[in-house]
């Protein structure tokens, strides 16, 4: 699945008009910085900054630890493990209303396949009322995923395509 994203041509990921419509000022809207081929959520962002909602990039230092959603201006960010850019570590903590959720894999049942290590789900768990919208190229799609007992499903999965609600 990694294979077919970074062998697929297009990045960017328009803004669906239910994503749009649900955005009001003060809303903290969860991205990431896309890494390894994946979907580019950056016209989402754009929306959501133009909607007045303020920005947060996941933070995290190893598999185990939980993953922190920290304040992002807009500004520069710093390396992390695993290749991933993100917000210095001593940018304020703060709780999501959307999550904008990078994948490898999705069904149209909004179930996820990550990165494997669990932060995604476990951030689920720890914000059970945030609006959780997984950002995928449509070669992301699979026909169906088994989901594990603590996989969180997606509410909706947007694509370059299309937005796809279970
Ligand atoms: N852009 C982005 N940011 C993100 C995630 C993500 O999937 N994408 N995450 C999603 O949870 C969290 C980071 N979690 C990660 C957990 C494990 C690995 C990892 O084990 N990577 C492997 C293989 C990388 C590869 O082959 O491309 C490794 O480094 O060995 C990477 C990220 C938070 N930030
Ligand atoms: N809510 C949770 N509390 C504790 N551990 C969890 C929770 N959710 C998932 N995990 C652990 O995380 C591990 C990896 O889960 P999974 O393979 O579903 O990750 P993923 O969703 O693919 O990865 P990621 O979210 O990092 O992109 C599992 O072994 C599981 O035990």
């Amino acid at each position: 699945m990694r294979a077919a994203r970074a062998a697929c041509p297009t990045r960017a990921v328009p803004p669906p008009s239910p994503f749009v419509s649900r955005l009001r000022p003060g809303l903290i809207v969860a991205s990431y910085h896309p890494v390894g081929g994946e979907a580019d959520p950056a016209a989402l962002v754009a929306a959501a900054r133009d909607a007045g909602c303020a920005m947060a990039l996941p933070h995290v230092i190893d598999r185990e630890t939980p993953l922190r959603f920290l304040q992002w201006d807009g500004g520069a960010l710093s390396a992390g493990p695993f290749g991933l850019s993100q917000p210095a570590s001593i940018a304020q903590e703060v709780p999501p209303d959307i999550i904008l959720t990078p994948l490898v894999g999705f069904d149209r049942r909004g179930n996820r396949l990550g990165q494997g290590a669990g932060h995604y789900d476990r951030a689920f768990a720890a914000y059970p009322a945030a609006w959780r919208i997984g950002i995928a190229l449509s070669v992301q799609e699979v026909e169906a995923l088994t989901p594990d007992p603590w996989d969180v499903p997606l509410h909706a999965v947007a694509t370059e395509k299309e937005w796809i609600v279970p």
